[in-house]
């Protein structure tokens, strides 16, 4: 299966690595000062289950020669639309797109460009992040990848990609309901978003705050009532997992956009928590928690 993974940032270069250190067919789409500084210094690794340096194939807009089975989407939903543009020439009518794009939004974009067929559902669970040294740091040893037909039917070709993402260094899974756990991450993710990014700290550091633990609570249960209104609400269990992990003490667990904010990069605002806020606001709901993380972050982006 050949594989062109789009972005070599902090998740297209961990999965895309373990993928081509498993021995993988992986090409990177990438852009020149990315390709420039992965030619001379490869692709670098730096994780809890060992370091790897590469020198991974790269192919760069305008160079894609022939169509790829499998395109591993792994862009900011702000550099969508763009890299849509540059990926065209890797899509054929059998060609399969994995977005680990977070938020749902993306769904209707990647649908409305390649049509329906070409779109698998895709969740990554990973903690990573691209340091000064242009390496890929893996912060926490959660490293998985969910897929599946959004359909939710188990397709021949959902099984190829099952074969080649699964022994390949991380944990891979085929979901039978990744539309579902699409939805599941995006409560975790608003959640953990909004509140860290409210809050400017970790979730150990706001459990520890007076009224912190009473306040994720409440920020938690207002998404989870938004999804259940407008979306697909994942069982009990999964949402206790999200529940403990968001007010676990002590934790130095803090969202991604909370980690771009601080190094003022740009947020995924819009579709973190303003997709949300839309969808809760054409049903008609008072969302009083995601407004004020929304105006917040609206903040931010508007300097
Ligand atoms: N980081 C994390 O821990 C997690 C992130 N996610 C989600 O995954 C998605 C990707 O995030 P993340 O990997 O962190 O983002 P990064 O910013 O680390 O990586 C994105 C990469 O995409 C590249 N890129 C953008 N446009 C193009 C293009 N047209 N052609 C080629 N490369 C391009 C960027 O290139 P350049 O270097 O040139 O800027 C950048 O290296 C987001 O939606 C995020 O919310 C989900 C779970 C965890
Ligand atoms: C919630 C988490 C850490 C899980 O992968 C994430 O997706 C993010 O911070 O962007």
């Amino acid at each position: 299966m050949r594989i062109l993974v789009v972005g070599a940032g902090a998740t297209g270069g961990y999965f895309g690595g373990r993928l081509m250190q498993a021995g993988r067919d992986v090409t990177f789409l990438v852009r020149p000062a990315r390709a420039e500084k992965l030619r001379t210094e490869g692709l670098r690794i730096v994780s809890p289950f060992g370091n790897a340096e590469l020198a991974p194939k790269l192919v760069t807009s305008g160079g894609i020669a022939e169509p790829y089975d499998l395109v591993l989407l792994t862009v900011k939903a702000y550099g969508l639309e763009a890299a849509l543009d540059d990926i065209a020439p890797a899509i054929a009518s059998e060609t399969m797109i994995l977005p680990v794009l977070n938020g749902m939004r993306h769904v209707d974009v990647i649908k409305a460009r390649f049509g329906e067929k070409a779109l698998l559902g895709g969740v990554c669970l990973i903690a990573a992040t691209v340091d000064d040294e242009d390496r890929i740091v893996q912060l926490t040893p959660m490293h998985n990848l969910i897929y599946g037909e959004m359909s939710g039917e188990r397709s021949k070709r959902i099984e190829t990609v099952d074969a080649t993402m699964q022994e390949a260094g991380f944990n891979a899974k085929l979901s039978e309901d990744i539309e579902r756990d699409m939805w599941g991450k995006w409560i975790t993710l608003a959640s953990l978003g909004g509140i860290c990014c409210l809050m400017r700290g970790s979730v150990g550091e706001i459990e520890a705050a007076p009224g912190g633990l009473a306040f994720v609570l409440r920020f938690f249960d207002e998404v989870v009532s938004v999804v259940k209104a407008v979306g697909k609400l994942p069982g009990e269990p999964i949402l206790n997992m999200a529940r403990s992990m968001l007010t676990q003490k002590g934790s130095a667990m803090a969202s991604s956009m909370y980690r771009d904010l601080q190094k003022g990069a740009p947020i995924e605002a819009d579709q973190i928590i303003g997709d949300l806020l839309a969808r809760a606001q054409k049903a008609g709901m008072e969302t009083p928690l995601l407004s004020a993380a929304y105006t917040n972050l609206a903040i931010y982006q508007n300097r």
